[in-house]
């Protein structure tokens, strides 16, 4: 049973990508007391480059089947540790040095995140967004908590599944009927020729894709902010975690929109 969505105050999902958060400053954490005037906040972390870090002090291979992490018994293991444990405990503190209300919550815990497999004879133990109990996380929200949630999920069997933190972020988003998604990362937006894009709209991005443009890491993120517009999701953003999330009034970075209304200049 899920809670009926409740629109008092727009929902913001912001994803940290793992590229960034070593490098998050206290500034960009204070930055949320402003986003929670106007908004109900929802943090879905990354920590790739911190799973990557450890498997290697364990001598074991990191491998990568189109941005997913390939996720043997041992590899979840690490999984687990890393975004459950550590990368959960380093923002959930740091929030709560701004004196905001953080509560980590595990995807795989209370049946957050239902999951199936992607892939299982190639990939392992990597799952996809079948399900989010918004009512969690919308009552955390309503009761002045900012939710963090490490990408982890369950099957329908029970096992725990790792997901990447973008499809992730996107799947909650959609389920939320966030107004709102951020990916906040370790560049300005999205790059072409030397200069961040402000603006622009799926079409575009495809071809930004095909083009080489948009490769890597960059892929599974804008392939989600497209599989996440909506009625209700009408932008999502990419922006970096080097400043604070708003500068001046407004955030700087790439906004995707279904239909781009007027070029920026
Ligand atoms: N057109 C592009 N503009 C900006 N960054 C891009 C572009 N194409 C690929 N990238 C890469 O995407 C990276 C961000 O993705 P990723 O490393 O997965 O970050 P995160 O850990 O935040 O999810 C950038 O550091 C950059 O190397
Ligand atoms: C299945 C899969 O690939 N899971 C990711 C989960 C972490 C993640 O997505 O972190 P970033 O946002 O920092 O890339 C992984 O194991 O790296």
């Amino acid at each position: 049973m899920q809670a009926t969505v409740r629109n008092d105050k727009p929902v913001i999902v912001i994803k940290l990508g793992g590229s960034m958060i070593e490098r998050l400053t206290e500034e960009f954490y204070e930055s949320f007391h402003g986003l929670l005037k106007h908004y109900h906040c929802l943090i879905v972390h990354g920590g790739g480059p911190a799973i990557t870090a450890l498997l290697g002090r364990m001598d074991i291979e990191g491998e990568f089947h189109e941005g997913l992490r390939k996720t043997t018994k041992e590899t979840l293991e690490v999984v687990e540790m890393v975004l459950g444990g550590k990368v959960n405990a380093q923002i959930t503190s740091a929030l709560a040095r701004q004196d905001i209300l953080p509560v980590g919550l595990k995807g795989c815990d209370a049946s957050l995140l239902t999951a199936s497999y992607v892939n299982q004879e190639d990939l392992g133990f990597v799952g996809q967004v079948e399900e989010v109990k918004t009512d969690l996380l919308y009552n955390c929200m309503q009761a002045g908590y900012l939710p963090v949630v490490a990408p982890l999920g369950k099957t329908q069997n029970g096992q725990t599944v790792n997901i990447n933190a973008d499809l992730a972020a996107a799947a909650i988003a959609k389920a939320m009927q966030a107004e709102k998604l951020l990916f906040v990362t370790d560049v300005p937006g999205i790059i072409s020729e030397d200069e961040v894009i402000k603006e622009t709209s799926p079409e575009e991005i495809e071809s930004l894709i095909s083009g080489g443009c948009i490769y890597g890491g960059m892929i599974p993120k804008v392939q989600s902010a497209m599989a996440a517009l909506s009625e209700h999701l009408q932008e999502v953003m990419i922006v970096s975690g080097e400043d604070a999330l708003i500068q001046g009034d407004r955030m700087k970075g790439t906004k995707i929109r279904a239909t781009v209304k007027e070029r920026a200049e």
